[in-house]
């Protein structure tokens, strides 16, 4: 069985307050690399579309963990208890992993989304993959969340992507997960007992109350099939009951100016351009002049229909995970990583300040420090972007520091004070940090400089090649 045995503060405690004064809640999902076009599929029977009735509060959840432990049995699973009450449809594993690649492999290579919903919620579910190689689209798919559900097999305890998901987990920012320990079927007594203990204990090294977060006991695979009620059913019902007792309902910021950072970007034939992406604060109705701004462009137009999951919508509200058709623009003509807004109320920038925690080799990051005009990825919302990093204060940044770091964007994006970031160097996530001032833009020959050193550096990776 692993043992667990890294670094007990995940975040410098110094930039933990700074994350936190300047972070409120609605904010704590920016600074979330997205790398995988929402899977919404909208150009489907967009004719006989059914109206979407808000009766309850909406709840972004999603399943986590290790690959092979059962996320996406469980993910089916919950829709068929669920669509057995008439609260979900039901979707088959099929459905849920349907790429290609995705069956040939039997792993979870894309996020997708599903709806169902509990007496108390109405839920956009999540199924994020575990394997390590898609870790970038599971970064994405824990953007959307407001609590996570993480899934550890009761045959294999702690494995390695289940840290790394709760590690990525707690540095976007999501306070609220709930364990399913799941293929108690194949395992004995003990060895559950043995995953508990284990897990607990993770997760309060991880900073979670590890004694007081619901574990789950059951087996998705006889939940979907129909078999052993008391470790199938039973348990996915519990599961639920926790999932809605133990996150909580976030609050939403509906009275500022609406915000979408787009997430991907679908053409409908003889309808025109769907925008997709989680709706950030706000509210959003047919009807509504927005703006498009973000990869250096600016675009007006007007909202000419919201959905979500397939239904019309009279009003988006924030959390909700949606779809909206614009006006007069071309798919081409918008990109991921632009935020549609009202319109004078976001700005793109490309030089700012931030306070930045530089994650050690046990946190997921690198062992070694490094110096001034190092070239990263910046990610936040939905976009990224190549950055140079400066330190101001000192000489260089060790592994396990927390510093304020000057990026220079090698293009403007939208983005404001208190809204977070990520920091990565090829596949290692390098550090997490908020934005804490924005710099005047800057010049064109400023801006050439860092694009010739871009250059440069991506000339002499290749030739390392
Ligand atoms: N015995 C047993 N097997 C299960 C259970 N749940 C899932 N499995 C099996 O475990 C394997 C992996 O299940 P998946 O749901 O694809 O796992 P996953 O976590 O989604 O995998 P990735 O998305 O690729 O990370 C499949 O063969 C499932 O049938 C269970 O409760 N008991
Ligand atoms: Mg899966």
């Amino acid at each position: 069985m692993a043992t667990i045995s890294f670094a007990k503060s995940l975040v410098n405690p110094a930039l933990k307050l700074v994350l936190k004064q300047s972070q409120p809640s609605h904010l704590r999902n920016i600074g979330v690399p997205s790398l995988t076009p929402l899977s919404i599929v909208l150009r489907r029977n967009y004719a006989e579309k059914q109206v979407f009735e808000r009766t309850k509060p909406h709840c972004n959840v999603g399943t986590i963990g290790h690959v092979d432990h059962g996320k996406t049995t469980l993910t089916a699973a919950i829709t068929k208890v669920l669509a057995d009450l008439n609260l979900a449809q039901k979707k088959g594993y099929s459905d849920i992993d349907n790429a290609p690649e995705e069956k040939a492999r039997g792993i979870t290579i894309n996020v997708a989304h599903v709806e169902y919903q509990t007496e108390k919620r109405h839920y956009g579910h999540t199924d994020c993959p575990g394997h390590a190689d898609y870790i970038k689209n599971m970064i994405t798919g824990t953007a959307q969340m407001d609590g996570a559900i993480l899934v550890v097999a009761a045959t294999d305890g702690v494995m390695p992507q289940t840290r790394e998901h709760l590690i990525l987990a707690k540095q976007i920012g999501i306070q609220h997960v709930v364990v399913f320990i799941n293929k108690v079927d194949a395992a004995d007594q003990e060895m559950v007992e043995l995953v508990e203990m284990e897990i607990r204990e993770l997760m309060t090294e991880m900073g979670y109350d590890g004694d007081k977060i619901p574990v789950i006991k059951g087996s998705a695979l006889c939940a979907l099939e129909g078999k052993s009620p008391e470790i199938g059913t039973d348990a996915i019902v519990k599961l639920l009951e926790e999932v809605d007792s133990f996150i909580p309902t976030p609050v939403r910021e509906l009275d500022k100016p609406f915000l979408l950072p787009v997430e991907s970007v679908h053409s409908i034939p003889g309808r025109g351009t769907v925008v997709t992406g989680r709706l950030y604060r706000g509210t959003l109705k047919k009807g509504t002049e927005c703006e498009i701004v973000g990869h250096g462009k600016i675009m007006k137009t007007t909202v000419t229909g919201v959905e979500m999951f397939h239904k019309t919508l009279d009003e988006a509200q924030a959390g909700d995970q949606l779809g909206a058709l614009v006006r007069a623009i071309k798919r081409e003509q918008i990109k991921r990583g632009m935020v549609m807004a009202k319109p004078g109320t976001v700005k793109a920038h490309d030089s700012l300040e931030a306070a930045v925690y530089i994650l050690s080799k046990e946190e997921g990051g690198r062992s070694k420090p490094f110096t001034s005009f190092i070239q990263l990825q910046m990610f936040s919302m939905t976009w990224d972007c190549a950055t140079q990093v400066t330190i101001p204060q000192k000489e260089m940044v060790m592994p396990g520091e927390d510093a304020t770091l000057n990026l220079r964007l090698v293009k403007p994006m939208v983005c404001e004070p208190g809204q977070r970031f990520t920091l990565r160097l090829g596949d290692l996530t390098l550090g997490t940090g908020v934005i804490t001032k924005i710099n005047a833009n800057l010049t064109e020959e400023e801006r050439s400089k860092i694009m010739e050193g871009k250059k440069a550096r991506e000339k002499a990776a290749a030739a390392k090649k």
